[in-house]
């Protein structure tokens, strides 16, 4: 995300090193690197003006720091401005006086209206509040049974009337039957449209003035654009929001949207959203969002999302089976699952600061590892993924999981040999001292077993399998020695 924008604020600040002192006339380059950067970014150009002079202004009454390099300053003030910019850190939903809270939500159609509905139900009732989700959109056939599958799918009741109803009415009838029920939020999912239209945007006033909220969340799509600041504008002014939520931030968007909506409507981004799944929903961090946006990574979003995964006591327990040696293929597939559920393997890597330019060939590589990975060891039985080692002695085991898998012998021989590597380091760091990784067991490990990401030959001990792609070179061997357990 933002790869283009942080490219472009790079070349700008490395116009700038080498400088000793930030003036008008060697700013200039730089600036326009901005300007060009937002604009490219899709960012509205009135917000542009605004931030690009707002930085202006804050350069060139700063003070150069000695010993600290003016592009390194004005980086800072350009991250502080656009933290600025993009307002309030995880902003909290409304909460009423009286429960229910009302939360009614607006947005174009496909923007993950829906979708944004369930994921803010999951999220209020992680925190032990009761919902009630209310479906109003009987225009799309599919719509109203979207929501219920949602709703069993993280145990939320749906309010529904059907398709023939009219909208205004089960917007009613659903904040009724919240009261009836005693839940704390109720939330209404209302229709979409392609493109801003009279109609929908009078059917919404309306369930407005009829229900009162207490939040009025506009969703977009942050592959919006440009447009979303027209779009926010508009729902500004005729609706009323409250707030905003940012869809689809996993793919590969521009950041224009991040910077317009909040700009443009003086309301807060409350939550972005992060993936298709019901829980990839995540509170809006300006700061967090400020430093993707200039390559720095976001690892604080990746260390919350892996504890969000990560059982502590499944840790620890992971931790003591790598130092023993013990850790099997069984904890491997463990982790790989874990690292799925924490959303597409590209989405993870680009909040790791130096990944975040790994190209989108280099990503699928690694998808593709993962899961011919996956295959393979699904293909084992029960006791050779407890021990690995039975793997590694018998060529006609590996030769049954190729077939099984559909991949080559080679291929199994490849993984078995990786592992068994990966595992001896992993040991080896264990007795040297090495200080464990809290949280990201096995990561590191992880990375290596992909071939296409950094992926490596098999050690000396396999080269003698059948199928071994690489030739004996026996000088290599007898030097390393006693490193493969095998
Ligand atoms: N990658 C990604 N996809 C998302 C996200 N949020 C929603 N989607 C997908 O976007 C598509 C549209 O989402 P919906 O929730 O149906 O959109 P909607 O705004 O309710 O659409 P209408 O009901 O037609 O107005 C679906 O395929 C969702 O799975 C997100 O944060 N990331």
């Amino acid at each position: 995300m933002f790869d283009a924008l942080a490219e472009r604020l790079e070349d700008a600040w490395k116009k700038l090193r080498g400088q000793n002192k930030i003036s008008q006339s060697n700013i200039q380059d730089a600036l326009q690197e901005v300007r060009r950067a937002l604009l490219e970014a899709d960012v509205n150009l009135q917000v542009v003006k605004t931030f690009v002079a707002e930085v202006e202004q804050k350069a060139l009454g700063a003070e150069v720091i000695s010993g600290v390099n003016p592009g390194q300053q004005f980086i800072k003030i350009v991250y502080d401005e656009l933290v600025k910019v993009m307002g309030e850190s995880n902003v909290p939903l409304a909460q009423a006086d009286k429960p229910p809270t009302v939360i009614l939500m607006a947005g174009l159609q496909g923007t993950g209206k829906t979708t944004a509905t369930a994921k803010l139900a999951l999220y209020l009732r992680k925190q032990n509040q009761t919902c009630l989700m209310v479906a109003t959109d009987v225009y799309r056939p599919a719509a109203i049974d979207q929501l219920i599958t949602l709703g069993q799918q993280i145990d939320v009741p749906v309010f529904e009337m059907g398709s023939d109803a009219d909208p205004v009415e089960i917007a009613r009838a659903g904040v009724e039957k919240a009261k009836e029920m005693g839940v704390d939020t109720v939330l209404i999912d209302t229709a979409g449209r392609l493109q801003i239209d009279r109609d929908m945007m009078a059917e919404l006033a309306r369930i407005k003035a009829t229900v009162n909220p207490h939040d009025t969340l506009l969703v977009v799509d942050a592959m919006t654009g440009q447009e979303a600041a027209n779009l926010t504008r508009t729902f500004q002014e005729q609706i009323g929001i409250t707030g905003a939520i940012l869809t689809k931030l996993d793919g590969d968007t521009r950041g224009g949207a991040a910077l317009s909506v909040r700009q443009v409507s003086g309301q807060p981004i409350k939550f972005v959203g992060v993936g298709e799944k019901v829980e990839a929903l995540q509170p809006f961090y300006p700061d967090r969002m400020a430093s993707r946006i200039l390559n720095m990574g976001d690892v604080l979003t990746l260390v919350e999302k892996a504890q969000e995964q990560i059982d502590i006591a499944d840790v620890e327990k992971m931790q003591s089976k790598i130092l023993e040696a013990k850790f099997d293929f069984n904890d491997f597939l463990k982790q790989m699952r874990l690292l799925k559920n924490m959303g597409s393997l590209g989405g993870l890597l680009k909040m790791i600061p130096g990944f975040s330019k790994l190209s989108g060939a280099d990503i699928e590589k690694g998808e593709t590892e993962l899961k011919r990975t996956e295959a393979m060891i699904n293909s084992m039985t029960t006791e050779e993924r407890a021990n690995p080692d039975l793997l590694a002695k018998s060529p006609s085991r590996r030769r049954r999981i190729a077939r099984g898998s559909g991949y080559e012998e080679s291929d199994v021989t490849k993984l078995v040999s990786n592992f068994t590597r990966m595992r001896n380091m992993m040991q080896q760091m264990g007795r040297g001292g090495m200080p464990a990784m809290p949280g990201m067991p096995g990561m590191g490990g992880m990375g290596g077993m992909f071939g296409g990401m950094g992926g490596q030959t098999p050690p000396p001990g396999f080269r003698g399998y059948a199928g071994g792609s690489s030739k004996p070179k026996k000088k290599k061997e007898k030097k390393k020695k006693g490193f493969g357990t095998l």
